[in-house]
Parts: structure tokens; C-alpha cells; sequence
């Protein structure tokens, strides 16, 4: 069986890496199936750098292949808040629903036409001895004005996709995958990947 490491303590990232990788025969691994008490300080000022971060971490760690998912909310009219600071937006407890509190309030009163927004998602790919390299994927939506759906994971209940006319939480993890950032991320990804095993 091949296993794929990625260096999250995200579980919903992690099953929508499993709803791509799975298919194809892959085992995702993540941080709570190592032996490592790691805890990545998310310094970078960009999605790309804290990425890196912490995929290079576990990489020096293990001596293995890592990858790492930095994501989070861009809200046009929050000027791009919560960006890389969506998981920890109401604190540092990252609650997913304090979280969608705080920016529903904060856009209390803002019509609908200027809630548009974008989830983003950089991949670090990191291998002992190589460069580090990224993927980037974006997701256009808009806000809803209250949460609706079972499925998924952080700001997913209050992200309403356009194209679909469900919000992401509404999507099974197979169908999020195929039109998400995190998707478009893990296929830009893929390319390389499969040339590693
Ligand atoms: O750093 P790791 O351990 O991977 O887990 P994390 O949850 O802290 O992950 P990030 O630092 O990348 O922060 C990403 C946050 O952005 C939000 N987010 C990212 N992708 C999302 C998605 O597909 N659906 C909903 N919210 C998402 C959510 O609040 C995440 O906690
Ligand atoms: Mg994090």
C-alpha cells in the first residue's frame, strides 16, 4: 500500500486529500499517525510560506516525502480577512464556529453582491535533499448569511458556490473535491507526484 504524509492536525483537510488520493490506492497519513509531537509556528506572510514551513518540518524530521496544506478565506470586502489567519480568526482556540460568527457579524449589512470571496489553498511538496516546491488552487463564492449543510469542514457551511448553487458544505467530499481550491491544488500536484512513485 502507498502511503502519502501530509503534515496537518486538519481532519477535513485530510479527508479531502483521501477523497482524491483514496481512489487511486493511496493511504493518507497525517500528523497524528507519526511519531512526531510537532507544532509548526505559522510565521510566513504568505499561504505559499507557511506551507513550506511546515512541510519542510516533518520532512527534516523523518527524512521523507511531506506534504503540507496552507489554506484559509480571502472576503473582498474584509479587504481579504481572515486570509492566512481564517483558522485562527476568533482566536487562538480555532473554533470553525466562532470563527463563521465573527465574519458574519462582520458583514452584517453588507448586500450580497459584495460578500464575494475565495478560498485559497498552497501545497508545499517537500523531499530530503530537493527544492521545495508549491501548488497553488483558488474556489470563487460568496457568503451566505447564515450557515446551511452537513458536510465538510471550517467556513464550508457559510460558502456559497455559484457554480454549483450549494453551499461547499452541501458537497459530498467527492464533489467538493472535483470544483475546490483544495482540488485544483492536489491536481496541479498530482503531476509531479506520480512521477515520484
Ligand atoms: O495547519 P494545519 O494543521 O494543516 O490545520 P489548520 O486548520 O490550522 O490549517 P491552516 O493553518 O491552513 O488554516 C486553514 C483554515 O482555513 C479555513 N479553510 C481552509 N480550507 C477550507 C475548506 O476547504 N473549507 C472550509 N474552510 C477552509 C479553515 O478555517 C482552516 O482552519
Ligand atoms: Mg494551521
Amino acid at each position: 500500500m502507498k502511503d502519502i504524509l501530509i503534515a496537518t492536525k486538519n481532519k477535513g483537510k485530510a479527508k479531502d486529500f483521501e477523497s482524491i488520493f483514496g481512489p487511486l490506492g493511496y493511504t493518507v497519513k497525517t500528523l497524528d499517525d507519526v511519531a512526531s509531537h510537532l507544532d509548526v509556528e505559522e510565521t510566513g506572510s504568505t499561504f505559499e510560506a507557511n506551507a513550506i514551513l511546515k512541510a519542510e518540518a516533518l520532512a527534516n524530521e523523518l527524512n521523507t516525502i511531506v506534504i503540507a496544506d496552507d489554506s484559509g478565506l480571502e472576503v473582498d470586502a474584509l479587504n481579504g480577512e481572515p486570509g492566512i489567519y481564517s483558522a485562527r480568526y476568533a482566536g487562538e482556540a480555532k473554533s470553525d464556529d466562532a470563527n463563521m460568527d465573527k465574519l458574519l457579524a462582520n458583514l452584517d449589512g453588507v448586500p450580497a453582491e459584495e460578500r464575494t470571496a475565495r478560498f485559497v489553498c498552497a501545497i508545499a511538496l517537500a523531499q530530503p535533499g530537493k527544492e521545495t516546491v508549491t501548488y497553488r488552487g483558488t474556489c470563487e463564492g460568496v457568503i451566505a448569511n447564515e450557515r446551511r449543510g452537513e458536510f465538510g469542514f471550517g467556513y464550508d457551511p457559510i460558502f456559497f458556490v455559484p457554480a454549483q448553487n450549494k453551499m461547499m458544505a452541501e458537497l459530498t467530499p467527492e464533489q467538493k473535491s472535483a470544483i475546490s481550491h483544495r482540488g485544483a491544488a492536489i491536481q496541479k500536484l498530482r503531476a509531479d507526484w506520480d512521477g515520484l512513485n
